[in-house]
């Protein structure tokens, strides 16, 4: 048994995503297509004998540490524990944007489930942790369960899928978006009809839309702009409610050619879409 584990984090993109209504709640239906990228955070876990709680080695800026998604997903992890449990210290080395619909704080908070499940040997099923994701988010079910999906519901109905793993020049235009406002947006397109995605969906996801787009370009321009660039060399998208956008290759040269020619001033990266998270693989390899 370790002491210490350094697990990847990793991105997703929604390669579409309709929203089919709107809940009583105020919460709005989905249905999305998930796929894992081969790029994100590390989080390292160092189990602190003696110790008591959850402590980060250093903090996320802007996020108060009671707020960390990983701080949450621990603390809410523990309450599951039936034995007194070691402190912890939690390294993070932080790649992806926030806020950028990237899914980092809840790939995080998954990636803290299935680490401290391990390491305080709780034994805690697939199903009880993507239970306990779900109280931190509509998106850590996926990272908890590590298969590339078809997502409804609020992105909490999975259904395993096989999205061709193409690979993606990722943009991060230079503005954050706030998820809710772009769910509040009046002009947000709010009925897109159910397509039929169980028990196997037949189609080409590529065929299918983001319908936070058309409100995101009309608010940030910097993301309008950069959808107009990326998509002169193949289709171009956001992911989530943005701001940052992906277009699709199918070689890792191809992806690095149009990355090597973007605006000057524009970060993000290339990355490859896998339909297996990181994470899983490399607890596969802890095994
Ligand atoms: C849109 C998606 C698609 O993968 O990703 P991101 O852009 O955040 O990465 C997710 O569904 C994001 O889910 P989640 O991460 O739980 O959303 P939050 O930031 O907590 O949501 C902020 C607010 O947006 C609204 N909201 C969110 C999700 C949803 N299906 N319907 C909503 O109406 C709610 O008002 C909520 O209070
Ligand atoms: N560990 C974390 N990493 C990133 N963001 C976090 C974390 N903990 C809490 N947050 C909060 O969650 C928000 C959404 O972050 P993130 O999941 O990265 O973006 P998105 O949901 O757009 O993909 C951030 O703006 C931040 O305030």
């Amino acid at each position: 048994m370790r002491n210490r584990i350094t697990l990847p984090s990793p991105a997703k993109l929604n390669l579409f995503l309709h929203i089919n209504g709107r809940r009583p709640d105020g919460y709005h239906e989905l249905q999305t297509l998930f796929q894992f990228l081969d790029y994100g955070d590390d989080l390292t876990f160092e189990l602190t004998p003696g110790t008591a709680g959850v402590r980060l080695a250093g903090p996320v800026p802007g996020v108060p540490d009671n707020a960390n998604l990983i701080v949450r997903a621990a603390q809410a992890l523990s309450e599951h524990a039936d034995h007194p449990l070691p402190g912890i210290l939690i390294g993070i080395n932080k790649r992806l944007p926030m806020g950028g619909g990237l899914g980092g704080g809840s790939s995080n908070a998954a990636t803290t489930l299935m680490a401290l499940n391990h390491l305080w040997q709780l034994n805690l099923n697939e199903d009880t942790l993507a239970g306990i994701g779900l109280t931190l988010g509509a998106d850590v079910p996926v990272f908890v369960r590590g298969n590339a999906a078809f997502g409804e519901g609020v992105g909490e109905i999975l259904t395993p899928a096989n999205p061709p793993e193409d690979w993606f020049v990722v943009l991060k235009p230079e503005c954050n978006i706030n998820t809710g406002k772009i769910f509040s947006a009046e002009g947000l397109t709010r009925g897109t009809p159910k397509i039929k995605i169980r028990p196997a969906f037949e189609g080409d996801a590529s065929r299918y839309r983001n319908d936070c787009e058309d409100v995101v370009r009309k608010l940030y321009p910097e993301v309008n702009q950069s959808l107009e660039w990326l998509s002169q060399f193949g289709p171009a998208r956001l992911t989530g409610t943005g701001a940052c956008i992906f277009g699709r290759f199918p070689t890792e040269s191809a992806a690095r050619i149009i990355w090597e020619s973007k605006p000057s001033g524009i970060t993000g990266f290339v990355a490859k879409g896998v339909n297996q998270s990181p994470l899983h693989q490399k607890l596969a390899e802890l095994k």
